[in-house]
């Protein structure tokens, strides 16, 4: 305390010193005084600021006061409640809380009693102007032109008469990035607290947070800092962006982290801040909204960020893209997208592959896109249900906003209530303390799919039910109503109608959710299974080396063809995934030998032993790969031509055996005394 005391009265004695060389001599005493109020000095001796004044700028009338408050209302009616707060800390230090308008004109103050009093004397009260060039060097009117906090102690002030105060201030930045007023903490000179700006500078950021958020309640608000400790803390840079992607406001230390967004902000676009699109970014966070994702900015730094506020806004951004009037009618006509299997957006169109039941269920379900029709999709596991309920969305006006999916049937029924209508902070034992916002919230302004609705508890059934009706959302634990705008489909694997009838399937959401009920037909029935076959080799190899360089043998074709695929079309997928994974670097043709083992006959309905088999009646399916195996009939060693090659005896050798274990290649490894490797290698010369 000594120690800072001596300093106090050393810095004292240099200010003096300074003062006495720049008012006498007119010289610059450089290095003596903080360099922003040397500025600030020849500023004042510039324009002619008298330092011995001591008559001008007494408080401006009341109707002055009246109409500046009514200029600065949102700052003022916002700010009391943070000079409040910075009052408590300063409380019985002899100081006060001042707040000043962009002129420098003082709004409002709080102190205490005896600092208020001399304060007065220097008309340091509501309706005086502090502005520098009518004061001089003070720390609201100096701040003001810095556009930085400032702080002025004692003999620093240009006027000799303030030379009682220590006045520590900070700006308080509108979204737009300019000046909006003044926060500052004005005291005795003698108190000079060391952490005043500090506290002043934090005031005036939880300030300009709290008007940002009130000024974009609205909009998509992105809350970015480099630390990821720092996102929801009163350091994070907040931008408001609109559904189009423009920044439209930026608080002071998102502009410090762009480093280049011009004050009034018009006209810049988020990829002028951002490489990455604003779109993606939109998408990424619609898919987890509690992830950071990692920006990388135009300026070369990296922050992360995350999305602030109700997913509602996700919703309205995404679609943003497109002015909000523009008619579904015109968003039809629009050129179809192109199909992009590995994101999944596809439309209905591209599951157009020939079979006609899928046809049927196609040209149904395109009818009633951007209509208010719920859509229920039957058909067994793995057929494809997630897969057309996408290619409805983005086929749709919604196509730009979320595609939100729930398993019903996937998840403990005990959390199927917070995950579709999502929970306030605090709602229950385990809840995170920010609340999670649920999948029906999630797909506002897009689809919510529902799949395995008929799996959905009975409880949960009438809560979404009253969603539906209410086009509205309560979460758990919460009171208020949030209102959704989604388009829902659903999807099961058994017959709903049953469902109701046995009693676990209300009967009043049955009609609610299938507005229109269409079918994806099992593989084993569809007609275009070549088709399918080429789309799912396409997607698998896309963006590897062997794009297009893969085809599958007709054998292989014609057994896909046959086989009964239980497990539908993810079953085909994973086992081309498998076959394709199993290709040698120069192999460009998937054959038998690259089928999975379970296709060889260890399949519980292996016909190997029925004596059926390798040749098939046409049109009958067969059960296992042993049944496109070549055909494998003893043979001399000796041919009409003579001996027969080693490696021709060879193969029958094996295509004997093969037949005799029914295709399992594990079996005939161990019979033959050579490694599955080995097999599959020489089956591969086989076929
Ligand atoms: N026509 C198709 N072309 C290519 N791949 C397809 C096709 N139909 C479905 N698939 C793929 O098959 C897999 C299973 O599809 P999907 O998840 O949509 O089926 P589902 O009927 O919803 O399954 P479940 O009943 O188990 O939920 C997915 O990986 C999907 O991409």
């Amino acid at each position: 305390m000594t120690g800072q005391l001596l300093a106090g009265g050393a810095r004292e004695l240099r200010v003096t010193e300074a003062r006495r060389q720049f008012f006498e001599e007119g010289a610059c005493p450089e290095g003596e005084l903080p360099a922003e109020v040397l500025r600030s000095w020849l500023r004042c001796r510039d324009s002619g600021v008298d330092y011995q004044a001591d008559g001008r700028g007494d408080p401006e009338g009341r109707s002055g006061l009246v109409a500046a408050r009514e200029r600065s209302e949102l700052l003022l009616s916002n700010a009391s409640g943070v000079m409040e707060h910075v009052f408590e800390q300063i409380r019985a230090s002899g100081s006060m809380v001042i707040l000043a308008d962009d002129q420098g004109m003082i709004l409002h103050s709080l102190g205490d009693p005896d600092f208020v009093n001399r304060a007065q004397r220097v008309a340091l009260q509501p309706g005086a102007l502090w502005s520098e060039s009518l004061r001089g060097t003070n720390a609201i009117g100096t701040t003001l032109v810095e556009a930085a906090p400032v702080e002025v102690i004692g003999a620093e002030h240009f006027l000799d008469r303030n030379g009682i105060l220590t006045c520590s201030a900070a700006p308080v930045f509108s979204p737009t990035g300019e000046v909006a007023g003044v926060l500052d903490i004005s005291g005795d000179s003698r108190s000079n607290q060391r952490h005043t700006l500090g506290l002043v500078r934090l005031a005036a950021q939880l300030l300009e947070k709290r008007l940002f958020e009130i000024q974009y309640a609205r909009e998509i608000v992105v809350a970015i800092h480099a630390r990821p400790e720092c996102i929801g803390g009163l350091q994070e840079g907040l931008l408001a962006v609109s559904p189009e992607g423009r920044v439209v406001g930026a608080n002071s230390i998102a502009r410090g982290l762009l480093k280049s967004l011009p004050a009034g902000l018009e006209a810049v676009d988020f990829s002028a801040v951002s490489r990455l699109a604003f779109g993606s970014f939109i998408d990424r966070c619609t898919r987890d909204p509690y992830a950071l994702q990692a920006l990388d900015l135009r300026c070369g730094e990296r922050v992360f960020a995350r999305l602030r506020g109700a997913p509602p806004l996700i919703g309205m951004a995404a679609r943003g893209n497109r002015p909000a009037a523009e008619s579904p009618a015109r968003v039809q006509e629009a050129a179809p997208k192109p199909c992009n299997r590995r994101t999944g957006e596809i439309t209905l169109e591209c599951l157009a592959t020939g079979d006609p039941r899928l046809q049927l269920a196609l040209d149904r379900a395109a009818r009633i896109t951007g209509k208010d029709i719920p859509l229920l999709i039957q058909g067994e596991s793995g057929v494809g249900k997630e897969l057309f309920a996408r290619a409805f969305h983005f086929s749709g006006p919604r196509s730009d906003g979320p595609f939100v999916a729930l398993n019903c049937a996937a998840i403990p029924e005990n959390l199927i209530e917070s995950e579709l209508f999502g929970y306030v902070g605090g709602a229950f034992t385990g809840a995170r303390r920010e609340g999670s916002v649920g999948k029906i919230q999630q797909a506002h302004g897009g689809t919510l799919f529902l799949d395995e609705i008929g799996d959905m508890p009975l409880g949960m059934q009438a809560r979404l039910l009253r969603v539906l009706q209410e086009r509205c959302v309560t979460p758990v634990g919460g009171q208020r109503q949030i209102p959704v705008d989604i388009s829902l489909v659903c999807a099961t694997h058994r017959m709903l109608r049953d469902a109701v009838r046995a009693g676990s399937f209300r009967e009043d959401l049955y009609y609610r959710v299938n507005g229109l009920t269409v079918t994806v037909p099992p593989l084993r029935d569809r007609t275009d299974i070549r088709s399918i076959v080429a789309n799912i080799l396409e997607a698998e190899l896309a963006g590897t080396p062997r794009e297009g360089q893969v085809s599958i043998g007709g054998q292989v074709l014609d057994f896909f063809e046959r086989y009964p695929w239980p497990g539908n079309v993810r079953q085909l997928q994973n086992v081309i995934r498998v076959a394709a994974a199993l290709l040698d670097d120069d192999e460009t043709e998937i054959l038998p030998v690259h089928l999975p083992e379970e296709l060889f006959g260890a399949d519980p309905m292996d016909d190997a032993e029925s004596g059926q088999g390798l040749l098939q009646d046409a049109g009958q399916p067969p059960r296992s790969m042993a049944a496109v195996m070549p055909t494998a009939q003893p043979a001399p060693l000796m041919a009409a031509g003579g001996a027969r090659s080693l490696d021709e005896i060879e193969l029958e050798a094996i295509a004997v055996v093969m037949r005799e274990v029914g295709g399992n290649v594990s079996a005939a490894a161990r019979r033959l005394g050579i490694s599955r490797n080995t097999l599959y290698r020489k089956i591969g010369r086989m076929s």
